[in-house]
């Protein structure tokens, strides 16, 4: 858990990653710029040991075998593409030098449910205690929308750690797993549809004629800002919408380009494509 006597709320438990790209960096980075862990309590295997000296110039010790991180590490991030898992979790039993017990396993794998993680681990711990989450990109930062849900066998103390590890990172919230799928689509991939609107944002106003760093801070800084006046004034968006469009103003004549391109379509339909991806993801057919 973590250590309450020091200001900071240090981590004492070993970390380790199974897979060590984008999210497993993400989360890493995140925890470490809010100083709760050092690097040298981390663990992170791949397939290709080349490819960790990133880890490795951080400090953290790095596998070639699944099997070592899961022998060194408390806390195990399983942090492969959902299509690895399988070869992933036989790459741990492969290397495992001898009885494994008293490990969590927390999955990031977008459409993998907790009882084909438990399935898959079964072999590995009678009672595999696993936790599912649904992290963000903007946690490397402490700006995430991550989501959980803990398995039949996680334990209260296994629900606390995971949850106070998660709230450094930004927003943190337990819910049912039947709707992780459908947070994925929205907050998991959300990130990726904002970038593409601030893209397109700062492309309009490099036609209209401002120098592109410019349109870029801009695009950037009013999506911020307009995500903070939702979040702190706690007003509905259509009534902070209105403040914003003057009657036979200009932003209303935007709004109307909007509603006829179709972008409120656009969204429900990206959000229900990912939900369905997932499904597919969980239900194997990559
Ligand atoms: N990228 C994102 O924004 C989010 C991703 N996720 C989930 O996180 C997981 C990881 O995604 P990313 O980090 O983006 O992917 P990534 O491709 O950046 O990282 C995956 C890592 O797994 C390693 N790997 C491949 N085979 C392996 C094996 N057999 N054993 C151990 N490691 C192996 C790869 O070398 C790579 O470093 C996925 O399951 C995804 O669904 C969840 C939420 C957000
Ligand atoms: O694209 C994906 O499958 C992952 C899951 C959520 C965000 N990225």
């Amino acid at each position: 858990m973590c250590d309450s006597t020091s200001s900071i709320m240090k981590i004492k438990e070993k970390l380790g990653f199974i897979g060590g790209g984008n999210m497993a960096k993400a989360i890493c980075e995140g925890i470490n710029k809010k100083g709760l862990m050092d690097y040298s309590q981390v663990h992170v295997s791949g397939p290709h040991v080349e490819n960790l000296t990133w880890w490795q110039d951080k400090g953290a010790h790095i596998y070639s075998q699944n099997g070592r991180v899961v022998e060194n590490a408390d806390v195990i991030f399983i942090c492969v593409k959902p299509h690895v898992l399988p070869s992933a979790i036989s790459n741990i039993y492969q290397t495992l030098s001898g009885p494994v017990k008293s490990k969590l396993f927390v999955s990031i794998l977008a459409g993998i449910e907790l009882d084909q993680l438990e399935n898959v681990l079964s072999t590995l711990e009678d009672c595999a205690r696993i936790i599912r989450v649904m992290p963000n990109t903007p946690i490397m930062i402490g700006q995430g929308f991550t989501v959980f849900c803990p398995g039949n066998k996680a334990t209260l103390h296994d629900i606390s750690l995971v949850k106070s590890i998660l709230d450094t990172l930004g927003i943190c919230r337990q819910v049912p797993e039947s709707m992780i799928n459908a947070i994925g689509a929205v907050s998991g991939s959300g990130p990726a549809y904002v970038y593409l609107i601030i893209e397109a944002l700062a492309d309009a106003g490099v036609k209209q004629g401002i120098p592109r760093p410019m349109a870029i801070e801009m695009a950037a800084k009013t999506t911020l800002g307009a995500a903070k006046m939702v979040l702190d004034t706690g007003k509905h968006t259509a009534a902070l919408r209105d403040e914003v469009c003057s009657a036979g103003g200009t932003t209303i004549t935007g709004i109307h380009a909007l509603e006829t391109g179709g972008v409120r379509a656009a969204l429900f339909n990206a959000v229900e494509s990912a939900t369905k991806r997932a499904h597919e993801l969980g239900q194997k057919r990559h």
